[in-house]
């Protein structure tokens, strides 16, 4: 074990306190909004205010980028086709709509003229039409329906699959969401006006999907009802834009033919109703999307966080607490669809004085040449149908007012999810977006490195021959203004020029005090958080011939366990089920590459879609894929073993390593102290809710299992026994010490120091002192008296 003299206290520079430089949260959703920090009247609760609610005319661009994902796609010629065949229905049913108008004509006037012969002929020529448009209007819908569910489809698996691309989800959670206390504030307005502001401002805190740090809320519900809900709207209203226009030309013709000044007065009336109601209604509806999604989903949220930590909450007996934040949350979003039905009730006024007086104008208009025998009976209700589809189709604003305002709002938090991916890319660190972005957040951490003398990212690459550790001048900050609770938090100096060898057979036992950065070092060498300065060296391929042989794997603090049976808990993150949908292919480039359009991304989200055919052919070609992994060490930039790190078990891609058997798993779980747990849960096929049904300890040992069928040549454990009886800890460390060549640990307890060869003390203010385990004793002993 090697390490630099300047981690030592001895250096009076390093002698600092901890460094704090406040910062102003910025916006990382790449929106571009300002946000600023509000405390609003009567609730008293902060609220993030950001510029005002986006211009309809503004979503137009950002729908299309939306749209072209699957148009562009690898299923283009499908998305085409169905755009293709419901176009041409749509054209198709509008022709068939002026034959009936035709019809119509001539059947009202053989009525008024009694002529017999001619109202059952055009009785027939109705029914014939009828016969023929009606499954045409029904297998239209059905097209329709087929477009929607593939489009969803794939537009879904597609962010999904950028959510999970460079730990993006881990990113996003980091910047914060809008379950910050200002999320559910509500305003309480005196006027309709200032509560369409209110409403206004409130949404663009949403529309940014920015609250108090620059994150995004509820990521989630924009992958599940949002993408759905867009999908929906934009089928619906693009067809009935296109219908509209068919209708309106066709019918044109047909009103041209009756009367001139009718089509003119037609042009007229819907530009100047198409004016007043969105300047009246456009903002304020649209504003009242934003906030009824942003609150229904903060509701469901805070429902399902009492459901993860019940027994948590039962125990605190804090269910008190927990029902007043719901149901406040309940209150938000009921506030908002009363503000809706408000404005909805004013709307459908608007809309109905607006429609019924196009209902008397074709009359008033083509009545006086009826009366002087200019023209047939028929021709006065063929005027009043063709005039009102043409009004339909100019009013088409008006009408879907309602819809498009939801479609903008949908279109707008789908847009600031992929802007947080793409700046998760940009700035994996979790700070508040890339380089460019990142306005004074990214000011005060250089202004902080620069006091610790680095430049303001860390870098980590992977050697091939290494078989331990390598910190070289590592500075570590946090990342600043950003993640739940920290909004506008100042950065915090952990680690200041730490650089040390670890080679293969030492182990290093990382202590301090609580809060000092213990974990937060493992991050920084995970690549969870890049802010800071110094270069990570890791292995960059498993030892050959060994196991389930990954370079490097991680064990945090809080162990995680997947839905899924109990092979898939012992096996995490190793076992993809084969077939299963989330790892088909989608190995279009479309939503990726544009998240990769920041720096390093491409080559991350390549990396993950060539991984991507191994995973899905899981367990059953794994074998292949351990012999390609051999290529997997590089020297330069990040490790793709690293770059797919989460949950327990940060692993060269799962399809690089060898399915273990039964037999295996039940060996190991005899080792971690768990023989009986296969029985006790009634097989390794069981699914059950492993997190409440296993003791943390128990899932702690389940933990040290996967670390243990990995077999690394490095590995990191952050209190991961932490929960274990001593002498259970005691048995595990002595398999870990058998079976991991090098590994580092967090921890508190003095035991522990005997299964380390060495201990990194922090002594905070980024100062850490590195010590053999026998030195690092003798020097407790002696502070602590037992040694003179
Ligand atoms: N996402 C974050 N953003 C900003 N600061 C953070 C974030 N996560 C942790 N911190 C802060 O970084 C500091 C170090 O945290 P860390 O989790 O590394 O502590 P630790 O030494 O492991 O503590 P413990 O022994 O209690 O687990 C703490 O002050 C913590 O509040």
């Amino acid at each position: 074990m090697a390490v630099d003299s300047s981690n030592t206290p001895k250096s009076s520079t390093t002698q600092h306190t901890e460094l704090q430089v406040e910062l102003v949260a910025s916006d990382g959703s790449g929106s571009g909004s300002s946000d600023s920090v509000k405390r609003m009247g009567g609730s008293g609760a902060v609220v993030s205010h950001s510029s005002p609610s986006t211009p309809l005319s503004s979503v137009l661009p950002k729908w299309w980028r939306l749209a072209k994902i699957w148009f562009t796609g690898e299923e283009r010629w499908a998305a085409r086709g169905y755009a293709a065949a419901v176009i041409s229905l749509a054209l198709v049913t509008t022709l068939f709509s002026v034959h009936i108008s035709y019809a119509q004509r001539d059947f009202s006037t053989a009525l008024s003229e009694k002529d017999v012969g001619g109202f059952y002929a055009a009785v027939r020529k109705f029914v014939v039409i009828i016969v023929i448009a009606a499954p045409l209007f029904s297998f239209n819908a059905w097209v329709e329906e087929r477009l929607v569910l593939a489009w969803r489809a794939y537009l879904t698996r597609r962010l999904t699959r950028a959510y999970f691309a460079n730990r993006a989800f881990y990113h996003i959670q980091q910047r914060g969401d809008s379950m910050a206390a200002g999320a559910i504030s509500h305003p309480t307005p005196t006027t309709a006006l200032s509560e369409a502001s209110a409403a206004v401002t409130m949404a663009a805190t949403s529309a940014s999907g920015s609250v108090g740090g620059g994150g995004i809320d509820n990521p989630d519900q924009r992958l599940c009802d949002d993408v759905g809900s867009f999908v929906r709207s934009s089928v619906s209203l693009s067809l009935t834009v296109c219908r509209k226009i068919f209708s309106c030309v066709a019918f044109a013709g047909v009103l041209w033919g009756v009367s001139g000044s009718l089509v003119l007065f037609m042009f007229i009336y819907a530009a100047v109703g198409t004016f007043v109601t969105t300047a009246m209604f456009g903002r304020v509806l649209t504003s009242l999307f934003y906030r009824q999604l942003a609150r229904e989903a903060d509701l469901r949220f805070s429902l399902v966080r009492v459901r993860e930590n019940a027994e948590s909450i039962a125990f605190y007996g804090g269910e008190g607490g927990e029902r007043v934040r719901v149901l406040s949350r309940l209150d938000a979003v009921l506030a908002v669809a009363a503000d809706r039905i408000r404005w909805s009730a004013l709307y459908d006024l608007w809309t109905s004085v607006y429609s019924y007086a196009t209902i008397l104008v074709p009359s008033l208009l083509t009545a006086p040449r009826y009366f002087a025998g200019e023209i047939e009976f028929g021709v006065i209700s063929q005027a009043s149908f063709a005039f009102s589809r043409i009004d339909a189709a100019l009013s088409i604003i008006i009408n879907n007012l309602a819809q498009i305002s939801g479609l903008a709002a949908e279109t707008e938090r789908l847009d600031t999810l992929i802007a947080a991916m793409k700046a998760s890319v940009a700035a994996p660190e979790g700070d508040a977006g890339g380089k460019d972005s990142r306005g004074s957040a990214a000011a005060a951490a250089s202004l902080l490195l620069s006091s610790a003398g680095g430049s303001d990212v860390i870098r980590r690459r992977t050697d091939p021959d290494l078989r331990g550790l390598e910190l070289q001048h590592l500075s570590v900050i946090t990342p600043s203004g950003s993640g739940r609770g920290f909004a506008g938090a100042a950065a915090k100096l952990l680690a200041t020029d730490l650089s040390l060898v670890l080679e293969p057979g030492q182990s290093l036992l990382v202590v301090g005090p609580s809060g000092c950065g213990k974990s937060s070092l493992l991050r920084a060498i995970a690549g969870l958080w890049t802010a800071g300065s110094g270069t990570v060296v890791l292995p960059g391929s498993a030892p050959p011939a060994s196991r389930g042989s990954v370079p490097v794997f991680f064990l945090p603090q809080k162990p995680f366990m997947p839905l899924g049976d109990l092979r898939t808990q012992l096996t995490f993150p190793g076992a993809v089920p084969a077939g299963a949908s989330g790892a088909q292919g989608d190995r279009d480039p479309a939503v990726s590459t544009a998240i990769a359009s920041a720096r390093g991304g491409q080559r991350l989200l390549t990396e993950l879609l060539e991984r991507t055919p191994l995973l899905a052919e899981g367990r059953a070609h794994s074998a292949q894929g351990v012999a390609g992994s051999g290529g997997n060490g590089s020297s330069g930039g990040v490790a793709p073993t690293l770059a797919s790190a989460t949950g327990d078990g940060c692993t060269t891609g799962s399809a690089g390593r060898l399915p273990l058997s039964d037999e295996e798993l039940l060996a190991l779980l005899d080792d971690v102290s768990l023989p009986d747990l296969v029985q006790r849960v009634g097989g390794m096929d069981v699914e059950l809710d492993w997190s409440s049904v296993l003791s943390v300890g128990e899932q702690q040992r389940v933990a040290v299992l996967r670390l243990l069928a990995a077999g690394p040549t490095l590995a990191f454990l952050d209190e991961a026994t932490s929960a274990l009886d001593g002498p259970t800890e005691g048995r595990l460390y002595g398999l870990i010490r058998k079976r991991i060549g090098c590994y580092v640990s967090v921890g508190h307890r003095m035991q522990l120091l005997q299964h380390h060869t060495h201990v990194l003390e922090c002594l905070g203010g980024g100062v850490w002192r590195l010590d053999s385990s026998a030195q690092y004793q003798h020097r407790m002993a002696v502070a602590t008296g037992l040694h003179p």
